[in-house]
């Protein structure tokens, strides 16, 4: 579904990722970890478009993604969840959930009513202003958000970041859910507990560049990598 090869990106003159080559097939579950700094926001942005200059092959079902602007590449299916949420601060979670439009290629979209229930965390917030919501709550708005869109992939970045052990376990459950309906996952994270429940694939990135990639299983037995890229 998704097939990144040969990329490169750039900030300016800042030559940040170099030749990464990723796949997410349909229904893949796919983690890209990595320390602070090595590339996982930059990567995520260079396949919405948003950001970065991205050179290379970024292709959509065989389709070349180059010329798409963020919200076409949105429109075909992928929901980007960034790493600051940017959840609306003025609207309340209803509303927040109520504005978002579903992709060209979807069925019916789920409505707000219909996600709260998927979201019992968030269901008894409805009416307050997203403003208000602590980092874990609007981490859970984020993830009912992309999710109402009824999306192909979801792509997440670090999306547990800063919150506390008991919102992080009941994440778990709700992408375990996204991905059971179909929806695949892209999942950008420092978190290995959280990754290794998400996802049955995982790349390692250090300095913009995959060290490693295979099964969780190879990853556990490849000392050298636990060590040297990810400090265990
Ligand atoms: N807008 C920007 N302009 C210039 N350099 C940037 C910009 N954003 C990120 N960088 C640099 O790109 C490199 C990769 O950053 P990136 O945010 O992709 O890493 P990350 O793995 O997501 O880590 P983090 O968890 O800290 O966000 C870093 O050296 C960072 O300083």
């Amino acid at each position: 579904m998704l097939e990144v090869s040969g990329l490169n990106s750039y900030y300016g003159e800042s030559h940040i990722l170099h030749g990464i080559d990723l796949t997410v097939p349909a229904g893949g579950r796919v983690a890209l970890i990595g320390r602070n700094g090595a590339g996982k926001s930059t990567f995520l942005k260079s396949l919405m478009g948003a950001g970065p200059t991205a050179r290379g092959e970024i292709r959509w079902d065989g389709r070349n993604l180059k010329a798409m602007a963020p919200y076409a590449r949105a429109r075909l299916g992928m929901a980007f969840v960034p790493e600051d949420r940017r959840i609306l601060g003025n609207l309340t979670v209803f509303e927040n959930l109520k504005i978002v439009r579903g992709h060209t290629s979807s069925g019916r979209m789920a409505t707000p009513e219909e996600i709260l229930d998927q979201f019992p965390l968030l269901k008894p917030l409805k009416e307050r202003l997203g403003g208000v919501l602590s980092g874990g709550q609007q981490q859970l708005l984020a993830l009912a958000r992309a999710e109402i869109s009824n999306p192909r992939l979801l792509l997440l970045d670090e999306p547990t970041e800063g919150l506390a052990p008991v919102i992080v376990e009941n994440m778990v459950a709700d992408v375990q859910r996204i991905c059971r309906n179909g929806c695949s996952l892209l999942l950008c994270e420092q978190s290995l507990w959280f990754s290794r429940r998400c996802t049955d694939y995982v790349h390692v990135i250090d300095s913009g560049r995959l060290v490693f990639s295979g099964l969780w299983q190879e990853l556990d037995a490849a000392e050298d990598v636990m060590k040297r890229y990810i400090g265990i």
